[in-house]
Protein backbone atom coordinates (compact mmCIF):
# COMPACT_ATOMS: atom_id res chain seq x y z
CA UNK A 1 0.00 0.00 0.00
CA UNK A 2 0.74 3.82 0.21
CA UNK A 3 3.63 5.68 1.83
CA UNK A 4 3.68 6.18 5.71
CA UNK A 5 5.56 9.94 6.82
CA UNK A 6 6.93 10.65 10.14
CA UNK A 7 8.49 13.51 8.27
CA UNK A 8 8.98 16.89 11.03
CA UNK A 9 8.41 18.84 8.00
CA UNK A 10 4.49 19.05 7.40
CA UNK A 11 1.77 20.52 9.51
CA UNK A 12 -0.92 18.72 9.90
CA UNK A 13 -3.88 20.59 7.92
CA UNK A 14 -7.03 18.18 8.18
CA UNK A 15 -7.92 20.50 10.77
CA UNK A 16 -7.50 24.17 9.90
CA UNK A 17 -10.20 26.32 9.24
CA UNK A 18 -10.59 26.72 5.83
CA UNK A 19 -14.19 28.27 6.02
CA UNK A 20 -13.48 30.46 9.03
CA UNK A 21 -10.19 31.33 6.54
CA UNK A 22 -12.61 32.26 3.79
CA UNK A 23 -14.74 33.84 5.71
CA UNK A 24 -11.44 36.15 7.00
CA UNK A 25 -10.79 36.28 3.33
CA UNK A 26 -14.08 37.88 1.93
CA UNK A 27 -14.08 40.64 4.64
CA UNK A 28 -10.30 41.30 3.62
CA UNK A 29 -11.25 42.10 -0.23
CA UNK A 30 -14.41 43.82 1.10
CA UNK A 31 -12.74 46.39 3.65
CA UNK A 32 -9.53 46.53 1.68
CA UNK A 33 -10.07 47.05 -1.73
CA UNK A 34 -7.62 50.20 -2.54
CA UNK A 35 -4.88 48.29 -0.55
CA UNK A 36 -5.27 45.69 -2.84
CA UNK A 37 -4.86 47.75 -6.13
CA UNK A 38 -1.58 49.25 -4.30
CA UNK A 39 2.15 47.59 -3.77
CA UNK A 40 2.07 47.50 0.70
CA UNK A 41 3.81 49.18 3.07
CA UNK A 42 7.93 47.40 1.61
CA UNK A 43 7.55 45.84 5.50
CA UNK A 44 3.94 44.68 5.01
CA UNK A 45 0.64 46.90 5.69
CA UNK A 46 0.98 48.67 9.25
CA UNK A 47 -2.52 47.27 9.96
CA UNK A 48 -0.73 43.49 10.05
CA UNK A 49 2.38 44.48 11.83
CA UNK A 50 -0.09 45.91 14.54
CA UNK A 51 -1.73 42.81 14.60
CA UNK A 52 1.20 40.21 15.12
CA UNK A 53 3.65 42.77 17.71
CA UNK A 54 -0.15 42.78 19.68
CA UNK A 55 0.34 38.95 19.42
CA UNK A 56 3.57 38.50 20.12
CA UNK A 57 3.44 40.76 23.10
CA UNK A 58 0.75 38.47 24.70
CA UNK A 59 2.26 34.91 23.80
CA UNK A 60 6.19 35.43 23.77
CA UNK A 61 6.50 38.47 25.99
CA UNK A 62 8.16 40.52 23.08
CA UNK A 63 8.48 43.97 23.02
CA UNK A 64 8.42 45.65 19.64
CA UNK A 65 6.16 48.30 17.95
CA UNK A 66 4.65 47.68 14.89
CA UNK A 67 7.46 49.73 13.16
CA UNK A 68 9.64 47.27 14.21
CA UNK A 69 8.06 44.28 12.58
CA UNK A 70 9.31 43.36 9.01
CA UNK A 71 6.90 40.47 7.11
CA UNK A 72 7.97 38.40 4.76
CA UNK A 73 7.32 34.94 2.61
CA UNK A 74 9.54 33.12 4.89
CA UNK A 75 12.65 33.23 7.28
CA UNK A 76 15.45 32.48 4.94
CA UNK A 77 14.46 35.57 2.24
CA UNK A 78 14.31 37.71 5.42
CA UNK A 79 17.82 36.92 6.77
CA UNK A 80 18.87 37.02 3.54
CA UNK A 81 17.61 41.02 3.03
CA UNK A 82 18.65 41.46 6.89
CA UNK A 83 21.77 40.28 6.51
CA UNK A 84 22.99 41.28 3.10
CA UNK A 85 23.25 45.02 4.26
CA UNK A 86 26.27 44.18 6.30
CA UNK A 87 29.53 45.40 6.03
CA UNK A 88 32.18 42.70 5.06
CA UNK A 89 33.83 39.98 6.88
CA UNK A 90 30.71 39.37 8.99
CA UNK A 91 31.24 36.07 11.43
CA UNK A 92 28.53 34.44 12.01
CA UNK A 93 27.63 31.14 14.28
CA UNK A 94 24.98 28.58 14.53
CA UNK A 95 24.03 25.74 16.42
CA UNK A 96 25.27 22.25 15.68
CA UNK A 97 23.14 19.94 15.13
CA UNK A 98 21.19 23.26 13.21
CA UNK A 99 19.07 24.09 11.03
CA UNK A 100 20.72 23.14 7.53
CA UNK A 101 19.04 25.54 5.20
CA UNK A 102 20.39 28.74 7.36
CA UNK A 103 23.51 27.63 7.49
CA UNK A 104 23.36 27.34 3.70
CA UNK A 105 21.85 30.70 3.45
CA UNK A 106 24.70 32.09 5.37
CA UNK A 107 27.48 30.77 3.33
CA UNK A 108 25.99 31.55 0.22
CA UNK A 109 25.95 35.25 1.29
CA UNK A 110 29.74 34.43 1.59
CA UNK A 111 29.72 35.24 5.76
CA UNK A 112 32.59 32.88 7.61
CA UNK A 113 30.05 30.70 9.34
CA UNK A 114 30.80 28.85 12.54
CA UNK A 115 28.83 25.70 13.87
CA UNK A 116 29.10 26.02 17.21
CA UNK A 117 28.37 22.33 19.44
CA UNK A 118 25.41 22.35 22.12
CA UNK A 119 25.72 21.54 25.75
CA UNK A 120 22.62 19.90 27.85
CA UNK A 121 21.30 23.93 27.99
CA UNK A 122 21.76 24.82 24.43
CA UNK A 123 24.36 26.59 22.38
CA UNK A 124 27.95 26.06 24.16
CA UNK A 125 28.51 29.66 25.66
CA UNK A 126 32.14 29.05 26.10
CA UNK A 127 32.68 28.14 22.41
CA UNK A 128 30.47 31.19 21.94
CA UNK A 129 32.63 33.68 23.74
CA UNK A 130 35.73 32.01 22.22
CA UNK A 131 34.46 32.52 18.51
CA UNK A 132 32.97 35.99 18.88
CA UNK A 133 30.47 36.26 16.22
CA UNK A 134 28.65 39.73 14.83
CA UNK A 135 25.37 37.49 14.22
CA UNK A 136 24.30 34.43 16.14
CA UNK A 137 21.13 32.12 15.12
CA UNK A 138 19.62 30.27 18.13
CA UNK A 139 16.76 28.53 18.53
CA UNK A 140 15.88 28.55 22.36
CA UNK A 141 12.31 27.97 23.06
CA UNK A 142 12.86 24.30 21.02
CA UNK A 143 16.09 23.38 19.83
CA UNK A 144 16.27 22.52 16.44
CA UNK A 145 16.44 19.50 16.16
CA UNK A 146 17.34 18.57 19.36
CA UNK A 147 14.43 19.67 21.32
CA UNK A 148 16.41 21.26 24.21
CA UNK A 149 14.23 24.10 25.61
CA UNK A 150 17.02 26.92 26.51
CA UNK A 151 16.92 27.59 30.55
CA UNK A 152 16.74 31.36 31.59
CA UNK A 153 20.66 30.95 33.11
CA UNK A 154 22.01 30.51 29.42
CA UNK A 155 19.98 33.28 28.26
CA UNK A 156 21.27 35.91 30.56
CA UNK A 157 24.64 34.44 29.73
CA UNK A 158 24.36 34.67 26.00
CA UNK A 159 22.31 38.21 26.35
CA UNK A 160 25.42 39.17 28.61
CA UNK A 161 27.78 38.12 26.45
CA UNK A 162 25.88 40.28 23.58
CA UNK A 163 25.55 43.45 25.26
CA UNK A 164 29.89 42.96 26.19
CA UNK A 165 30.54 44.69 22.61
CA UNK A 166 29.28 46.92 19.83
CA UNK A 167 27.98 44.91 16.55
CA UNK A 168 26.70 41.69 18.15
CA UNK A 169 23.55 40.25 17.84
CA UNK A 170 21.38 37.07 18.33
CA UNK A 171 19.08 36.09 15.85
CA UNK A 172 16.17 34.29 18.31
CA UNK A 173 14.44 31.86 15.46
CA UNK A 174 11.32 30.91 17.90
CA UNK A 175 9.66 28.68 14.92
CA UNK A 176 7.48 26.45 16.67
CA UNK A 177 7.69 27.95 19.94
CA UNK A 178 3.78 27.74 20.12
CA UNK A 179 3.59 23.93 20.53
CA UNK A 180 4.12 22.99 24.43
CA UNK A 181 2.62 19.92 25.75
CA UNK A 182 2.05 20.24 29.69
CA UNK A 183 5.09 22.28 30.31
CA UNK A 184 4.70 26.10 30.48
CA UNK A 185 6.38 28.27 27.76
CA UNK A 186 9.23 29.87 28.72
CA UNK A 187 9.28 33.82 27.54
CA UNK A 188 11.09 34.93 24.58
CA UNK A 189 14.59 35.90 24.92
CA UNK A 190 14.06 38.97 23.65
CA UNK A 191 11.81 40.01 26.43
CA UNK A 192 14.78 39.55 28.61
CA UNK A 193 16.83 41.89 26.50
CA UNK A 194 17.55 45.12 27.67
CA UNK A 195 20.40 46.10 25.25
CA UNK A 196 18.79 46.13 22.15
CA UNK A 197 20.43 42.93 20.77
CA UNK A 198 17.94 40.26 19.85
CA UNK A 199 16.55 40.02 16.36
CA UNK A 200 13.13 38.12 16.97
CA UNK A 201 12.26 35.79 14.14
CA UNK A 202 8.76 34.39 13.58
CA UNK A 203 6.74 31.88 11.44
CA UNK A 204 3.11 31.15 10.82
CA UNK A 205 4.53 28.41 9.08
CA UNK A 206 3.72 25.42 11.94
CA UNK A 207 0.58 26.96 12.95
CA UNK A 208 -1.12 27.92 9.78
CA UNK A 209 0.76 25.88 7.12
CA UNK A 210 4.39 26.43 5.41
CA UNK A 211 2.91 26.63 2.07
CA UNK A 212 1.08 30.15 2.93
CA UNK A 213 4.61 31.35 3.28
CA UNK A 214 4.18 34.52 6.46
CA UNK A 215 7.25 35.22 8.58
CA UNK A 216 8.19 37.66 10.37
CA UNK A 217 11.17 39.66 12.04
CA UNK A 218 11.21 42.11 15.02
CA UNK A 219 14.38 43.96 14.25
CA UNK A 220 15.81 46.27 17.36
CA UNK A 221 16.23 50.14 16.31
CA UNK A 222 19.38 50.19 15.53
CA UNK A 223 19.01 47.71 12.74
CA UNK A 224 15.43 49.33 11.46
CA UNK A 225 16.79 52.59 10.88
CA UNK A 226 19.73 50.65 8.72
CA UNK A 227 17.17 48.65 6.92
CA UNK A 228 14.75 51.45 6.51
CA UNK A 229 17.68 53.44 4.94
CA UNK A 230 18.85 50.56 2.87
CA UNK A 231 15.70 49.37 1.58
CA UNK A 232 13.43 52.06 0.79
CA UNK A 233 12.98 51.08 -2.33
CA UNK A 234 11.80 47.23 -1.50
CA UNK A 235 8.51 45.71 -2.51
CA UNK A 236 6.78 43.95 0.26
CA UNK A 237 6.99 40.16 -1.25
CA UNK A 238 4.01 38.65 0.79
CA UNK A 239 0.34 38.28 -0.51
CA UNK A 240 -1.34 41.34 0.47
CA UNK A 241 -4.67 39.49 0.74
CA UNK A 242 -2.92 37.17 2.22
CA UNK A 243 -2.34 39.25 4.87
CA UNK A 244 -5.01 40.90 5.50
CA UNK A 245 -7.02 37.71 5.97
CA UNK A 246 -4.25 36.11 8.72
CA UNK A 247 -5.27 39.99 10.15
CA UNK A 248 -9.12 38.95 10.40
CA UNK A 249 -8.04 35.47 11.28
CA UNK A 250 -6.38 36.66 14.32
CA UNK A 251 -8.43 39.18 15.30
CA UNK A 252 -11.51 37.08 15.26
CA UNK A 253 -9.81 34.79 17.52
CA UNK A 254 -9.77 31.99 15.45
CA UNK A 255 -5.67 31.18 15.05
CA UNK A 256 -5.68 31.07 18.60
CA UNK A 257 -8.49 28.53 18.80
CA UNK A 258 -6.67 26.80 16.02
CA UNK A 259 -3.39 26.99 17.99
CA UNK A 260 -5.37 25.47 20.78
CA UNK A 261 -7.02 22.58 18.98
CA UNK A 262 -3.69 21.84 17.39
CA UNK A 263 -1.66 21.53 20.62
CA UNK A 264 -4.48 19.26 21.64
CA UNK A 265 -4.43 17.29 18.34
CA UNK A 266 -0.45 17.24 18.36
CA UNK A 267 -0.11 16.14 22.27
CA UNK A 268 -2.59 13.09 21.52
CA UNK A 269 -0.62 12.08 18.73
CA UNK A 270 2.54 12.38 20.24
CA UNK A 271 1.62 10.20 22.97
CA UNK A 272 0.17 7.57 20.82
CA UNK A 273 3.21 7.35 18.69
CA UNK A 274 5.81 7.21 21.74
CA UNK A 275 3.53 4.69 23.75
CA UNK A 276 3.46 2.50 20.22
CA UNK A 277 7.60 3.25 19.98
CA UNK A 278 8.09 1.78 23.37
CA UNK A 279 5.95 -0.80 23.31
CA UNK A 280 7.75 -2.46 20.04
CA UNK A 281 11.01 -1.73 20.39
CA UNK A 282 11.49 -1.74 24.08
CA UNK A 283 15.00 -1.09 25.07
CA UNK A 284 15.93 -0.90 21.61
CA UNK A 285 15.31 2.67 21.67
CA UNK A 286 16.11 5.73 23.35
CA UNK A 287 13.32 8.96 23.46
CA UNK A 288 14.30 12.49 23.87
CA UNK A 289 10.74 13.02 25.21
CA UNK A 290 10.84 17.09 25.20
CA UNK A 291 6.98 17.70 25.75
CA UNK A 292 6.95 20.30 22.31
CA UNK A 293 7.10 20.95 19.18
CA UNK A 294 5.92 18.84 15.86
CA UNK A 295 9.11 15.88 16.07
CA UNK A 296 11.16 14.27 18.48
CA UNK A 297 14.47 12.27 18.37
CA UNK A 298 15.27 8.93 18.82
CA UNK A 299 18.21 6.77 19.55
CA UNK A 300 18.05 3.27 18.04
CA UNK A 301 20.66 0.72 18.71
CA UNK A 302 22.24 -0.81 15.49
CA UNK A 303 25.28 -1.88 13.61
CA UNK A 304 23.60 0.14 10.29
CA UNK A 305 24.61 3.15 8.71
CA UNK A 306 22.60 6.29 7.50
CA UNK A 307 22.69 5.50 4.17
CA UNK A 308 21.40 1.56 4.83
CA UNK A 309 18.59 2.96 6.72
CA UNK A 310 17.88 5.44 4.21
CA UNK A 311 17.27 2.93 1.70
CA UNK A 312 15.48 0.69 4.14
CA UNK A 313 12.97 3.30 4.78
CA UNK A 314 12.35 4.19 1.24
CA UNK A 315 11.86 0.54 0.66
CA UNK A 316 9.36 0.42 3.38
CA UNK A 317 7.67 3.43 1.64
CA UNK A 318 8.33 5.57 4.96
CA UNK A 319 9.41 9.35 4.88
CA UNK A 320 12.04 9.81 7.55
CA UNK A 321 14.80 11.88 8.38
CA UNK A 322 17.61 11.69 10.22
CA UNK A 323 20.03 13.73 12.32
CA UNK A 324 22.86 13.53 9.51
CA UNK A 325 20.64 15.96 8.22
CA UNK A 326 21.58 18.51 11.00
CA UNK A 327 24.60 17.59 11.73
CA UNK A 328 26.33 20.78 9.88
CA UNK A 329 29.90 19.37 9.49
CA UNK A 330 28.49 15.97 8.01
CA UNK A 331 30.36 14.46 10.45
CA UNK A 332 28.39 12.14 12.06
CA UNK A 333 29.33 9.55 13.86
CA UNK A 334 27.80 5.77 13.08
CA UNK A 335 28.09 1.86 13.53
CA UNK A 336 26.92 1.74 17.35
CA UNK A 337 23.75 3.76 17.07
CA UNK A 338 21.44 5.79 14.90
CA UNK A 339 19.35 8.90 15.48
CA UNK A 340 16.33 10.02 13.46
CA UNK A 341 14.06 13.13 13.74
CA UNK A 342 10.62 11.66 14.19
CA UNK A 343 7.41 13.78 13.43
CA UNK A 344 3.80 13.60 14.25
CA UNK A 345 2.24 16.20 12.63
CA UNK A 346 1.76 13.47 8.90
CA UNK A 347 1.15 10.70 10.25
CA UNK A 348 -2.77 9.69 11.10
CA UNK A 349 -3.34 8.28 14.39
CA UNK A 350 -4.62 4.70 12.80
CA UNK A 351 -1.45 4.59 10.83
CA UNK A 352 0.59 4.78 14.01
CA UNK A 353 1.00 1.14 14.64
CA UNK A 354 1.66 0.30 10.97
CA UNK A 355 4.06 3.60 10.77
CA UNK A 356 6.04 1.83 13.51
CA UNK A 357 5.66 -1.53 12.02
CA UNK A 358 7.61 -0.43 9.13
CA UNK A 359 10.01 1.60 11.32
CA UNK A 360 10.80 -1.87 13.19
CA UNK A 361 11.79 -3.50 9.84
CA UNK A 362 13.98 -0.54 9.14
CA UNK A 363 15.84 -0.66 11.53
CA UNK A 364 15.84 -4.65 12.63
C1 LIG B 1 14.57 26.21 12.67
C2 LIG B 1 13.53 26.67 11.70
N1 LIG B 1 13.23 27.99 11.62
C3 LIG B 1 12.26 28.44 10.78
C4 LIG B 1 11.55 27.55 10.00
C5 LIG B 1 10.38 28.07 9.19
O1 LIG B 1 10.85 28.70 8.08
P1 LIG B 1 9.77 29.50 7.20
O2 LIG B 1 8.68 28.54 6.85
O3 LIG B 1 10.55 29.95 6.01
O4 LIG B 1 9.27 30.64 8.03
C6 LIG B 1 11.88 26.19 10.01
C7 LIG B 1 11.17 25.28 9.08
N2 LIG B 1 11.70 24.17 8.83
C8 LIG B 1 11.15 23.31 7.77
C9 LIG B 1 12.21 22.44 7.15
C10 LIG B 1 13.04 21.74 8.20
C11 LIG B 1 14.17 20.99 7.50
O5 LIG B 1 14.67 21.47 6.48
O6 LIG B 1 14.52 19.91 8.00
C12 LIG B 1 10.01 22.48 8.37
O7 LIG B 1 8.92 23.31 8.25
C13 LIG B 1 7.74 22.93 8.83
C14 LIG B 1 7.67 21.97 9.84
C15 LIG B 1 6.43 21.66 10.39
C16 LIG B 1 5.29 22.30 9.92
C17 LIG B 1 5.39 23.26 8.91
C18 LIG B 1 6.62 23.57 8.38
C19 LIG B 1 12.86 25.73 10.87
O8 LIG B 1 13.17 24.42 10.94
Amino acid sequence: EGWLSLSHMTADISMFPFKEWMKCEKIAIKNHKNELSDISHPQGPYLVRKTISRMIALTRGVKCEPEQVIIGPGTQPLIRQVLGMQRENIKAAIENPGYSRIYQLLKDMNFEVFPIDLDKKGIDIKKVEALNPHFLFITPSHQFPTGIIMPISRRIELLNWASASEGRYIVEDDYDSEFKYGTDNIPSLQSLDRNQRVIYAGTFSKTIMPSFRISYLVLPPDLLREYKRHFSYWIQGSNTLNLFTLHYFIESGEYAKHVKRMNNHYEMKRENLIKELKWKFRNGIKIKNVPAGLHFIAEFKTDKGYKEIEERAKKEKLEIYSMKRFNLLGNIEEGKKIILIIGFANIKNEDIPVAVDRLYRVIY
